[in-house]
């Protein structure tokens, strides 16, 4: 097919009908109570008739549903009819709100894809990212997905190292692309490591998600095949009674001292800035995948006591155990009555704070996951550790060097697969993204 019947056929068929409304509506990168707005713009669309109609018959179904909804359409709500827009100076997927589902995925170039398939594919997929975060159906859908809105669903590309060599770019590579060092105490597994490129994909809806992973899967048929897929969650948007930051599988609010968008320094931490290295990277970042299993069981044994004094933060309400309540900054140097510091010296707080690390920063947003039992029957889950940086190298693994030396948290944790990969920025309408390296 060529590009030009493509992006006709992808700007087609709405999945729900043309919105009636827009109204801007905003959230924090993690968690719901992060703080901070949003550098993308979200919208808030409601639309009426068939996507409606779905989620109208929930309660009632059958004929005598379908015939009452198909007079009386009623809206999507507010969690389906969220779009985040897929075009931009960055690639969505960053700062916002980190969604109830999560797949990451690396795909290798199949022997034979050059520069010109990898930039054809990535148009492909940007297409389809485009239409189907807009909630349109795209070439090649499934339908899976065919009666909810766009639910929040971003799409994010990256290349890995070897892409670049791989379609022949190898001077391009950046040097903030470096391999991560070998941390103590990791135990990776390399079919579940690295690879070419990186999707993430996000969406309040699991069908959603679900759908747009294997949309873009089937788009990369000739180019490129999986190499692994890591499936996530965080809580439900509207789930709490008010807003509040995430908490993890551990049971800890995790998430509060992200770096808050809009905020001095948060560009700065996270985005390659425009006339940075190298150029094709502009407008970009660098992320961190790290699956990271939990010992759950030797963790739930300990008192609620110790798993704070881990920690260096309450279970409870995330409060510094230097006092205060979940957004009082932490003080390092608080002591208790009997003069020992109230932040453990290998507490975690302590020892991956920016204090503790020459001010490394990076924007924390991952997904918990479970995938069932292990063969001890020891639960196989934990965290989908993603962290966004506009230079690995004096953030994330500036922090891991220090973690894996003396962090209380790691004999609960186990490092089991890794990846870094370069993601650009975001693209125009006409252009993808990576046009700028894959064109220049
Ligand atoms: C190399 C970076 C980090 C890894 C790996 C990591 C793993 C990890 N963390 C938690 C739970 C929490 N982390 C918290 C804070 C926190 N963690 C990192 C970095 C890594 N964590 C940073 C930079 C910070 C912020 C430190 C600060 O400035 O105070 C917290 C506290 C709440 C918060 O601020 O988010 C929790 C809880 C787990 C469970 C985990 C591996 C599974
Ligand atoms: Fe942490």
């Amino acid at each position: 097919m060529s590009e030009k019947k493509r992006t006709a056929s992808t700007r087609g068929k709405p999945r729900t009908p043309a919105p009636s409304a827009t109204t801007p509506a905003t959230a924090p990168a993690t968690g719901e109570g992060g703080g901070g707005g949003l550098s993308r713009r979200r919208l808030l669309t409601t639309g009426g008739a068939a996507g409606a109609v779905g989620l109208a018959l929930g309660a009632t179904g059958g004929a005598v549903g379908h015939a009452v909804a198909a007079d009386s359409p009623a809206p999507l709500t507010g969690l389906g009819a969220t779009a985040v827009p897929f075009h931009g100076v960055h690639q969505a997927g960053i700062t916002d709100r980190a969604q109830a589902h999560g797949h990451l995925l690396a795909f290798d170039l199949l022997p034979g894809t050059d520069r010109r398939g990898a930039a054809a594919l990535m148009r492909r997929w940007s297409q389809a990212a485009a239409a189907m975060t807009a909630g349109r159906s795209p070439d090649g859908d499934t339908q899976a997905a065919l009666d909810a809105g766009p639910s929040s669903l971003t799409v994010t590309f990256g290349f890995g190292r070897s892409f670049l060599t791989a379609v022949g770019l190898a001077d391009r590579v950046p040097e903030a692309l470096e391999p991560l060092p070998a941390f103590a105490d990791e135990e990776l597994d390399r079919a579940r490591s690295d690879g070419d490129l990186f999707v993430q994909v996000g969406a309040d809806d699991a069908l959603v998600a679900h759908n747009a992973v294997r949309v873009l899967r089937r788009l990369a048929a000739e180019a490129a095949r999986p190499r692994w897929q890591m499936t996530g969650f965080n809580r439900s948007p509207g789930a709490t009674a008010r807003p509040m930051t995430a908490r993890n599988l551990m049971g800890q609010i995790d998430g509060t001292n992200n770096p808050v968008p809009g905020e001095p320094g948060f560009d700065e931490a996270v985005f390659v800035p425009q006339g940075g290295e190298p150029a094709w990277m502009a407008g970009g970042s660098y992320v961190v995948v790290r699956r990271i299993r939990m010992l759950l069981d030797n963790w739930e044994n300990l008192s609620v006591e110790r798993q704070e004094r881990v920690i260096g933060r309450r279970k409870s309400d995330g409060a510094p155990l230097s006092g205060g309540d979940e957004r009082t900054p932490v003080d390092l140097g608080a002591r208790g009555a009997d003069g020992a510091l109230a932040i453990a010296g290998d507490a975690h707080v302590r020892v991956a704070a920016p204090e503790s690390n020459s001010g490394a920063t990076m924007l924390r947003r991952g997904f918990s996951y479970a995938d069932g039992l292990r063969e001890d029957g020891a639960p196989d889950a934990g965290l989908l550790f993603v962290a966004w940086q506009a230079d690995p190298r004096t953030a994330f693994t500036r922090v891991q060097l220090k973690l894996s030396r003396g962090d209380a948290l790691s004999q609960f944790v186990r490092h089991e697969a890794s990846a870094l990969f370069a993601v650009p920025g975001g693209c125009d309408p006409d252009g993808y993204v990576g046009d700028r390296l894959l064109e220049g």
